[in-house]
């Protein structure tokens, strides 16, 4: 192996376990630890893993016994200069004995929650830095993160490290200089706002405003004045004077939330301004000049509205300049526990509560959970917990009942034969239909008109499918 006892090059983190699960959550703690630590990365068998060894200077080697085969065959990671940390779910203390003659620094017995893991982490860190010889001059400790993306716990206001979120963050990198329009695609809650905030604050118009419109909040006869400004006694209710948004943001950045909501007719207006750079106040002869960047956002299918005729195609190539999407939750992996985190912390501090981070089952469920209403629904899910308990290590059975009812997902290592490679966790489909129904009834605080609107379903169908679930339970 190739460490050579420096304190140079991030430290890495290395999960063997075969099951997906487990290998999630172990990322998803890991992730949460400060200083020179690069992403962690998972393995299922012991082999992928000795190959990112041989690479890697400084590791710490999660190891779950029963899947690299036992105590014994630690030794492979050890006899390097890695550190391993064995895990087991069937242990007992003759096998945290024989790990640790095999090497390994420490044991942890599986259930294991976000602080027990972390601080077993640092321990392994923090006694390599202490027996490294630093250079003269270097502190003997874990020291801050080179400047590349991979080392951060976040971007502008995103928190997130996943392989999905830094290829948007070294998107918005790239992009936000530039005067082109930006069209954020993604579904509700992903964090298209988070984003165009981003974009502005690295576009080096971050001095001038950042004018924020939600096409789909705004009645359709007022979305005009909204955007374009309007004069007195345009219209009825005009009182005064007042400039619109495209206006306000002259020098900074227009943000048009959920372009898809708005109406042809507006859309038509809309271009006229991108194309002559200038605008028009409701009930004004006077055109204005103005110079904003656009990005817009929806949270649907650009092209399926375009092919229905809501949304105009000479409007959309005009604001499809400069493409991001953002990944739902779902896809984001260690993300989720990296967020969660960060969310008990604010919540904890906001309600004046003290909480240890996530219990293993707790962990778990969260890692399961679909997220169909995104980071949105998981810091709603976050603020609930924090303000209905009382502090301490946040376990399952805190968690709101659409996040803790869902069955249990089928472990990789509990299928059999050839299917084992492909199965992912798989939750029951009313299962997974009842948690998208669910969190949206929730994220519109219990309006079932709303939620069914968002869900494009019927209120009827809600109420339908909640009788049938509750036969079920009754069954
Ligand atoms: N990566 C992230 N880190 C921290 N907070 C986030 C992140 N992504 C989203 N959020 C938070 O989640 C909430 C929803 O984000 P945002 O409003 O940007 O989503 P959206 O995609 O614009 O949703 P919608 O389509 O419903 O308008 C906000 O409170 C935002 O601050």
């Amino acid at each position: 192996m190739g460490f050579v006892g420096g304190s140079q090059g991030p430290v890495q983190i290395v999960i063997v376990d075969a099951d997906p699960v487990q290998r999630r959550i172990a990322a998803g703690h890991a992730s949460m630890l400060s200083g020179a630590i690069a992403a962690p990365v998972a393995f299922a068998t012991r082999a992928e893993a000795i190959g990112i060894l041989a690479r890697d200077k400084r590791a710490v080697v999660l190891a779950d016994l029963e899947t690299v085969g036992g105590a014994e065959a630690l030794t492979v990671f050890s006899e390097g200069s890695s550190r391993v940390i064995a895990t087991s779910a069937r242990g007992s203390l003759n096998t945290a004995v024989a790990a640790m003659r095999a090497g390994a620094v420490d044991y942890l017995q599986k259930p294991f929650g976000a602080a027990a893991l972390i601080e077993r982490l640092e321990a392994a860190i923090k006694a390599w830095d202490t027996t490294a010889s630093p250079e003269p001059g270097t502190p003997a400790k874990v020291q801050p993160a080179a400047a590349g993306l991979p080392q951060r716990q976040g971007f502008e206001n995103f928190v997130g490290r996943s392989p999905a979120m830094l290829t948007v963050f070294e998107q918005i990198e790239r992009i936000a200089p530039s005067r082109a329009p930006v069209f954020i695609t993604g579904e509700s809650g992903t964090g298209k706002e988070v984003c165009a905030e981003a974009l502005h604050a690295r576009s080096g118009r971050g001095a001038k405003p950042f004018i924020a419109i939600n096409c789909g909040a705004i009645p359709k006869d007022l979305m005009e004045s909204e955007i374009f400004g309007h004069v007195r006694g345009a219209f009825t209710g005009a009182t005064e004077t007042r400039a619109g948004a495209a206006e306000l943001a002259d020098g900074g950045t227009l943000f048009l939330d959920e372009i898809g909501e708005m109406d042809l007719g507006l859309q038509a207006k809309l271009l006229r301004f991108i194309q002559s750079g200038t605008v028009q106040r409701v009930g004004d002869a006077a055109v204005r000049r103005v110079d904003v960047r656009i990005v817009s956002a929806t949270n649907r299918d650009p092209f399926a509205e375009i092919a229905a005729g809501r949304f105009r195609e000479d409007l959309f190539y005009r604001l499809h300049v400069l493409p991001i999407h953002m990944p739902p939750l779902r896809e984001r992996g260690q993300d989720i526990l990296l967020l969660a985190s960060a969310f008990l912390a604010r919540y904890a501090a906001e309600e004046g509560r003290s909480f240890r981070g996530f219990a293993a089952d707790a962990a778990e469920r969260l890692i399961c959970h679909p997220w169909p209403g995104n980071v949105r629904e998981l810091q709603n899910a976050i603020r609930r917990t924090v303000v209905l308990n009382h502090g301490g290590e946040v376990t399952a059975a805190m968690l709101p009942a659409t996040i803790r009812s869902a069955a249990q997902p089928v472990r990789m290592a509990e299928v059999p034969g050839p299917e084992r490679q492909s199965v992912e966790p798989i939750m029951p489909f009313w299962e997974q239909e009842r948690s998208i129904i669910e969190s949206a009834v929730g994220a519109f605080a219990g309006n079932i008109a709303r939620a069914a609107a968002a869900l494009e379903i019927s209120p009827s169908t809600i109420y339908r499918k909640r009788q049938a679930w509750q036969e079920k339970r009754t069954a």
